[in-house]
């Protein structure tokens, strides 16, 4: 029976007990993404089709030495397993697999600091968010002592990569909380696209470019910059957004599209043109009303809107089955990646919160902010500028 599938299915069918290598590996599992570097990797990744968004919190006792010596061990594992090797002890899981592109990026948040007797080391940057009128978050499942983003484009891989980590987090620190999210997998269009997410919508266009010549500055801590361990760093806040689809689906094309001031189809402006044509806010019909609504989406976040304000939206998707009144538990794990937060996500999220058509289709339920340092060299790990600075 081995025989026959093997010789139909070809590499679905391929065993592990044999001794035939079969095919070689996919450019989907072969792709490596470095781990060292001025910056983390995650930020700038092309976005990968699975991800894993974990929060811990030191447990008590666990001091500055301890957290050191976790940042290391995590640095070492994450650096073996992004270029496809296999760590000690391993559990098999991945075993396979290439690296499928696996990133890993490790942030600090606000009690990180009080927690470890770093509180002088603490980044003005990193000051908790303000309350914004339309959240209703989840304290349970908002901030944390320390945040790890897996992506990966294999759903083994990541997991494997979660779990490896959680484990070596042993007992120095354990998960407060975890979600898990996805992405479309490369290869499903004909052409690479922008990602679309779970209300159909082009999302992702006018993110910052990294051929901008502000990017580095939009999105990167400089080399110089305060304090020094966060060079080359940037912030990451998290916010995990429910979708009211049983609400967004019921809305006409139309009025879909006037929410967030794009076509659906292609993510064209309402103004015209194709999906990387700026959108002329100026634009009017013939009854001097603007095409591009007051609150629509695409105007309430333009930098033009915001003094400037812009940052780098790189999201998963989720979906957590049903609520029990049968509605989706599905929506955005929004990520956006700043310099700083108060010249990025903060004031772009207070208009939002003033009047944006979108608000009335989504609830704000989980808030996280971390301090993601640069890149480590070679032998480094990430955040040793802090916990040994
Ligand atoms: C505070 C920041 C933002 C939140 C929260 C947010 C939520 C959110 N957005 C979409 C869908 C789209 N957003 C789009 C553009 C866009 N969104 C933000 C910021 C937040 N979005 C910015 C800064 C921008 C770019 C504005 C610009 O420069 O034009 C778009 C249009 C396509 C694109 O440019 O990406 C869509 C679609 C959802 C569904 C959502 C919450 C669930
Ligand atoms: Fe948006």
């Amino acid at each position: 029976a081995g025989l026959a599938v093997g010789t139909t299915t070809g590499a679905l069918a391929h065993s592990a007990a044999t001794d035939d290598p079969g095919p070689a590996l996919t450019t989907l599992g072969s792709t490596a993404v470095p781990f060292h570097g001025d910056h983390q990797p995650g930020i700038t990744t092309p976005m990968q089709a699975h991800g894993h968004l974990a929060a811990f919190d030191l447990v008590p006792g666990a001091d500055r030495r301890a957290a050191a010596a976790l940042l290391r061990r995590w640095s070492t594992l994450a650096a073996e397993l992004m270029a496809g090797g296999r760590p000690e002890t391993d559990t098999g899981v991945s075993h396979d697999a290439g690296p499928a592109s696996l990133s890993v990026t490790f942030g600090f948040g606000h009690s990180f600091f009080d927690a470890t007797g770093l509180t002088t080391a603490r980044p003005a940057a990193l000051e908790p968010l303000p309350a914004f009128s339309a959240d209703e978050l989840d304290p349970a499942r908002s901030n944390g002592d320390l945040w790890i983003q897996i992506g990966a484009d294999d759903a083994l891989v990541a997991f494997h990569a979660l779990r490896t980590l959680q484990r070596a987090a042993a007992e120095t620190a354990a998960v407060r909380w975890q979600m898990t999210g996805f992405n479309r997998s490369p290869g499903a269009t004909a052409r690479p696209m922008t990602a679309r997410n779970l209300m159909g919508q082009v999302d992702g266009t006018n993110n910052p470019r990294p051929e901008d010549d502000d990017f580095e500055a939009r999105v990167f801590v400089p080399a110089n910059g305060e304090p020094a361990w966060m060079a080359r760093g940037s912030y990451a806040v998290v916010r995990r957004i429910r979708m009211l689809l049983d609400d967004w689906e019921n809305r006409s094309l139309d009025e879909q599209e006037r929410v967030i001031g794009r076509r659906k189809s292609d993510g064209a402006p309402l103004t015209g043109g194709e999906e990387t044509t700026p959108v002329d806010l100026a634009a009017t019909h013939p009854d001097g009303t603007g095409v591009i609504a007051a609150n629509a989406h695409v105007r309430v976040t333009a930098p033009e809107s915001n003094g400037g304000a812009a940052m780098l939206r790189r999201p998963f998707s989720y979906s957590d089955g049903f609520r029990d009144d049968g509605a989706p538990d599905a929506g955005l794990l929004f990520i956006a990646w700043q310099a700083d937060p108060l010249r990025g996500f903060v004031p772009v999220q207070r208009k939002l919160d003033r009047g944006d058509a979108l608000s009335e289709f989504i609830r704000h339920e989980a808030s996280a902010l971390f301090a993601v340092p640069g890149g480590a060299r070679e032998g480094e790990y990430v955040g040793q500028a802090l916990l040994e600075g």
